[in-house]
């Protein structure tokens, strides 16, 4: 099925999946096992702090987060800073803030650790929650220190980076990859901040033993929380285009120079290989001989869509678009 890019924007999206096949997955499978013991080592060491960070993924606002970290963390004052909002559609900010608050989160901090906005915001936040609130045997203290805790590669090393940055004029202290679990010492503390002498604890991502459903795990999956290969990339790419096509956003066409936006993974890839070049040439043996066909590398170009997609290059998403819909109209 492929549609003229003009034809398209003007049609209701319509012509779009209307569900993404999720049968037969198991998700279980992508989520490693040896996270739990990251969440027992901090919750050993909450003694040591004053107050939780939560970072998570600004494009998933709504599902994703690991609930055992309120089940085993939530005595201690909470911020959830939303990061990577640079890559989120915020139109809706407002009613997600209003759903969290709902759900009991009322300190919320969209960031951008890439951009730096919003950084400024957290420490005040922080500091005004721990002053507001009973230390224990901490209240003699005048350093303060706070957990930053989230799934994998959402922006815990990137945050507490930007914050030394912003507070300390200072550089790296704590090392950021691309792929999930780059942090894995638990438990690096880190100054970040003078006036109050603030100190972070970095912590490894951990994410829920228990994901609620196989597409919150393509979520997931999308925003690189999972290794790609766990899920498959093709299967990966597939999900991306899926909900590109379903929000109408059409700057893979642009992007990869295709004459038109389609719903077809297979297709889409094969333009995108021989758009990069990346194709290899395989004999073939037919009834009259061998020949040589050229065939596209369908898991570089999977890989390079989604690198494209994650690097923001495809516009700005709300993978959590459905969940949102589904929440009654809020107040006025
Ligand atoms: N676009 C964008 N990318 C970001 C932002 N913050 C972090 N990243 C990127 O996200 C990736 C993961 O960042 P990290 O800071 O290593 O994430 P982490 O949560 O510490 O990761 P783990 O150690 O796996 O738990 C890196 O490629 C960062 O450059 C942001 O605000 N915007």
């Amino acid at each position: 099925m492929r549609v003229a890019l003009h034809a398209l924007c003007g049609a209701a999206g319509a012509a779009w999946r209307e569900s993404f096949p999720l049968g037969g997955r198991d998700v279980a499978r992508w989520f490693p096992g040896h996270m739990a013991k990251g969440l027992k080592k901090m919750q050993s060491s909450l003694k040591l702090v004053d107050c939780i960070i939560e970072v998570h993924d600004a494009r998933i606002p709504l599902s994703g987060r690991n609930p055992l970290f309120q089940e085993t963390l939530g005595l201690k004052p909470h911020v959830l800073v939303l990061n990577k909002m640079d890559l989120a559609d915020l139109k809706e900010q407002q009613k997600i803030i209003q759903h969290l608050e709902g759900e009991g989160l009322k300190n919320v901090v969209f960031t951008s650790c890439v951009k730096d906005e919003n950084i400024k915001q957290v420490m005040p936040l922080v500091r005004g929650l721990v002053e507001g609130s009973y230390r224990y045997h901490r209240g003699e203290n005048l350093e303060y220190c706070a957990m930053v805790i989230g799934i994998p590669n959402v922006g815990k090393s990137s945050l507490i980076n930007a914050l030394r940055r912003q507070h300390l004029g200072k550089g790296k202290a704590t090392r950021v990859g691309g792929e999930p679990g780059i942090t894995r010492a638990v438990m690096s503390r880190i100054q970040v901040c003078d006036w109050p002498l603030m100190f972070l604890l970095d912590t490894p991502g951990v994410l829920s033993p228990r994901i609620e459903s196989v597409e919150m795990g393509l979520k997931l999956a999308l925003c690189g929380t999972v290794l790609d290969h766990l899920v498959g990339e093709e299967t990966l790419a597939d999900y991306l285009l899926y909900t590109l096509n379903r929000h109408q956003l059409f700057g893979y066409v642009q992007h990869y120079g295709l004459d038109g936006a389609c719903d077809d993974v297979a297709s889409v890839l094969k333009r995108v290989a021989v758009r990069l070049g990346k194709t290899q040439k395989v004999k073939v043996l037919t009834g009259t001989g061998d020949v040589n066909v050229i065939q596209p590398n369908y898991p570089a170009a999977a890989r390079d869509f989604l690198r494209t997609f994650r690097s923001g290059l495809l516009g700005p998403v709300m993978l959590d678009r459905d969940v949102l819909q589904s929440l009654p109209l809020a107040d006025p």
